[in-house]
């Protein structure tokens, strides 16, 4: 049983030479992004950052047109008003050193530019709360958009995606892309702003003298490579740490968890998880030191070059005054000037460097959504109705890790009207069967057809709909007891329809001692809502299941925690249900396959053998006798095969 959805853990076949720990399955080998993350130059970054610029424009776009409007404008005005400010320098500098004394006149005619100064430091400033403000409204809308068509495309992925090695990385790696989308827009802001500034700074910087610009941006070369290159190695150490940060993930969830929390203190698990904690924790630890160790030093070597050009940049300043080709009262505008281009070329690299980074997230991200993980969900169009007969011809399936097949040229089929019981040892594909007859899965060979057709030409969501599943492992939704039955979708008979599939499933008794009714939370951790028991829990599943308007109805080991009234209540009902469904029982208990009109047994994935119940009863060297008799050893029972099937059609029965 699961309340909320639990990280997954990828169990990839690595085959490294290194791995000696089962632990370490969560590495997978030559990781692709890692290789195209080295390949990324300083020249590919200049080329990235107006793409980048615009995404991030455009995602604030989606969300809030105005704000990214009037950001913009913040931005234009605010690098218009340092243009002024500069030049309106000279004009305050200039009266001032006319000559040794300074007379009240010079003062006067120093006014004007002193005043278009103060007002473009006063205006500057207000552009700047409005463009902070603008952008702390824009960000967390921005990323609550990035993780929306996340979680979109998360659903838009095959089943089959999570037994992928590789899927759940691609997911942390997308989510963490979600992450940084907040810093984005900020970035792109600061960069919007420093390259105002710049280019203001830079056009009087040039009316000064023209050599000092193209000086002073070749001095900003060293310090734009080593940023680069220290914005790579971050990504990198990142990326190389995803799988441990799962781990951490995951094991925080079992470690913290109401589900897990009986078990974690009765088999003092306490200490060996933590362990297990702090273990992947070095790792990662090992892994960003490095990196910081190496990006630390490459950050110096840049620091130091660009130091060094920097000096060489004062110097012809210096140079220029000597020579009388810049005016003393030019210098001083010049010496702003030049702070004000130098400041802003370390704001495009540095924020450069950062929102390349957030950039290579945020590919991450986009790749995501673009093909669902690697897994999007492409199936026919077609929207099929309850099916009459659901056949299965010859299927093979292999989930992705495994080294065998999990079904192996199963055929089989199932009407509407009929209940076909899958029975079989634990591990011989019974509900993988299942899943591929509801269309969760797709066959690897052969075909499920619903009337005839090809479970891939049907559009996936249209067939699930048709489907009600009882799962093994049902969900207990942090809902009300009402949408916990009708998972939101309710039906045109409203509360009767809810109560009905209630009273099939033996949950009418606990909905009665809820204390309002349908209308309680069932989730006591989440919203101090009410906690059921198992078995109450299971009776709320199989109403949900039975409340679907669903012509396939699969129910895997629906009543392995109820109680014997119960659970012989939903059986005797059981024959009602299929009256018109088609259902699918998979279960343990024997003597409740009874109850359906053919028995498919299933060995290491092949059907060994099928029939009614009386007839597999009556093959004294088969299997199904042979765990029917193990299971009713104990109790001495006979077995007593009854048919309760009297009115199916003896050729409906036939598995081909
Ligand atoms: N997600 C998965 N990835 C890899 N192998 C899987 C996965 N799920 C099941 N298997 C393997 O497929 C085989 C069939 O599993 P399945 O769950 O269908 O068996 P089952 O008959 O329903 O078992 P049980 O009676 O224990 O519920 C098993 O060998 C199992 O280990």
């Amino acid at each position: 049983m699961t309340t909320i959805p639990k990280p997954t853990a990828t169990t990839a076949p690595t085959g490294e030479a290194e791995v000696s720990d089962e632990e370490l399955k969560f590495v997978i080998p030559g990781d692709r992004r890692i290789e195209a993350a080295n390949a990324i130059t300083t020249r590919a970054m200049a080329r990235r950052l107006p793409q980048l610029i615009r995404r991030s424009l455009a995602l604030g776009w989606q969300v809030d047109r105005a704000a990214v409007i009037a950001l913009l404008g913040v931005q234009l005005l605010s690098g218009v008003l340092e243009a002024f400010g500069l030049m309106a320098t000279t004009g305050v500098i200039k009266p001032l050193i006319a000559s040794q004394h300074i007379s009240g006149d010079q003062l006067r005619s120093a006014v004007p530019s002193l005043a278009v100064l103060s007002g473009a430091i006063g205006l500057r400033a207000l552009l700047g709360i409005a463009s902070t403000a603008l952008s702390a409204r824009l960000a967390p809308r921005i990323a609550r958009e990035a993780e929306l068509e996340l979680l979109d495309a998360a659903t838009k992925a095959e089943l089959a995606a999570y037994d992928n090695p590789g899927y759940n990385d691609r997911w942390d790696a997308a989510d963490r892309g979600v992450e940084v989308s907040r810093d984005l827009l900020t970035e792109a802001q600061y960069i919007l702003g420093a390259s105002a500034s710049l280019i203001a700074s830079a056009f009087v910087l040039t009316a000064v003298h023209p050599i000092l610009l193209p000086l002073l941006l070749l001095a900003a070369l060293p310090k734009g490579v080593a940023s680069v290159r220290a914005a790579r190695i971050s990504y990198i150490a990142s990326l190389a740490t995803t799988k441990d940060r799962r781990l951490l993930g995951m094991l925080r969830w079992y470690v913290v968890d109401k589900q897990t929390a009986d078990q974690v203190r009765s088999g003092t698990m306490a200490p060996f998880l933590l362990d297990k904690y702090r273990t992947a924790g070095a790792r990662i630890d090992r892994t960003t030191d490095q990196a910081t160790w190496r990006s630390a030093r490459i950050s110096l070597l840049g620091g130091v070059a660009g130091g060094l050009a920097h000096a060489v940049v004062w110097v012809a300043l210096a140079l220029l005054v000597f020579t009388g080709q810049i005016s003393v009262a030019a210098v001083g505008t010049a010496f702003l000037a030049l702070g004000r281009v130098s400041a802003g070329l370390d704001g495009i690299v540095g924020y450069g460097a950062q929102l390349f980074r957030t950039g290579m997230y945020l590919d991450d991200w986009a790749d995501f959504i673009d093909e669902a993980g690697g897994h999007r969900i492409d199936r026919g169009s077609q929207a099929p109705a309850a099916p009459t007969v659901v056949r299965a011809e010859n299927i093979t399936f292999q989930y992705p890790s495994a080294d065998r097949p999990a079904l192996d040229d199963v055929s089989l089929e199932v009407r509407r009207g009929e209940v076909v019981a899958l029975v079989g040892e634990n591990g011989s594909g019974k509900t993988t069967l299942s899943k591929i007859l509801s269309a969760l899965y797709l066959p690897d060979q052969g075909a499920v057809s619903w009337d005839g057709t090809d479970t891939r030409e049907l559009d996936a969501h249209a067939t699930w709909e048709r489907v009600a599943v009882v799962p093994q492992a049902y969900a207990c939704w942090p809902l009300s007891a009402r949408e916990n039955i009708t998972l939101g979708q309710a039906t045109e008979q409203g509360d009767a329809a809810v109560l009905a599939a209630a009273r099939a499933a033996g949950a009418d008794e606990v909905i009665d001692g809820l204390r309002s009714g349908l209308n309680t939370l069932l989730a006591k951790e989440w919203w101090g809502g009410q906690e059921l028991s198992g078995g109450q829990w299971q009776r709320i599943a199989l109403a949900r299941a039975f409340h679907r308007p669903a012509g396939l109805l699969v129910l895997d080991e629906p009543t392995a925690a109820l109680d014997p009234r119960a659970e012989h209540r939903i059986f005797t009902g059981l024959r009602q249900l299929a009256a018109d469904r088609a259902v699918v029982l998979v279960t343990h208990r024997l003597t409740n396959v009874t109850i359906a009109d053919r028995i498919v047994v299933l060995d290491k994935g092949r059907v060994i053998q099928h029939g009614t119940p009386e007839e597999l009863l009556a093959q004294q060297d088969g299997l199904f006798r042979e765990l029917w008799d193990l299971q009713n050893e104990r109790t001495g029972r006979v077995p007593a095969p009854t048919n309760s099937n009297e009115h199916v059609e003896p050729n409906q029965s036939a598995l081909f």
